[in-house]
């Protein structure tokens, strides 16, 4: 039998980002919304401005260490400075199945505490929750200058779906 369809309707938002420090800034506010168990799937291409986005969420949950790509591990796990939920980020890129190969990874954390930021989660991470925030980010193609970005947060599920996510834009 076929699901039936999601009975929650998206929140979502669209932003044009015009330079890195912008779009750190869109990771700031984007922290302002998060809470432990959370889970935002990144989507854009190689250079895209993902880890990016997550450097500024890092510094707007207050976790420590610096956010950079995650090249030589999965995932890294960033403790609160504070009293806030750790942030775990992923690089998906190699994870051949699912998230739930996470578990086996022997992080130092518990998920569903966490805020989970996943990159290069496209067709891994839908199964597991039915409840994401998926944040879409287009290079301009034919724009003037190469640090424009359009990016997309879409709020999925009962988690998202009343949430206001205009303070996204400022
Ligand atoms: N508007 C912008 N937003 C984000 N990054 C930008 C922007 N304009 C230029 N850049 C540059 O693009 C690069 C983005 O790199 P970043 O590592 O964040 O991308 P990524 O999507 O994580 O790539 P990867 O797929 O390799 O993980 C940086 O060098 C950054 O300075
Ligand atoms: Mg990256």
């Amino acid at each position: 039998m076929e699901a039936p369809a999601a009975p929650y309707d998206p929140a979502e938002t669209q932003l044009t980002v015009t330079s890195p420090e912008q779009m750190r800034e869109l990771g700031r506010r984007l922290a302002k919304l998060l809470r432990a168990g959370d889970l935002v799937m990144l989507t854009g291409e190689l250079g895209a401005g993902k880890t990016t986005l997550t450097r500024g969420l890092g510094e707007g949950l207050g976790v420590r260490g610096a956010v950079t790509s995650p090249t030589f591990v999965i995932a890294r796990v960033h403790p609160s400075l504070g009293d806030g939920p750790p942030l775990v980020h992923v690089d998906a890129y190699r994870l051949s199945g699912g998230l739930d190969e996470m578990e086996d990874l022997d992080l130092d954390v518990s998920l569903p505490d966490s805020v989970i930021v996943v990159e290069w989660g496209e067709g891994k991470v839908e199964e597991l929750t039915e409840d994401r925030l998926q944040v879409v980010i287009h290079r301009a193609v034919g724009d003037t200058t190469d640090e424009v970005r359009h990016v997309t947060v879409t709020g999925l599920g009962e988690r998202w779906s009343d949430a206001d996510l205009e303070p996204l834009s400022g």
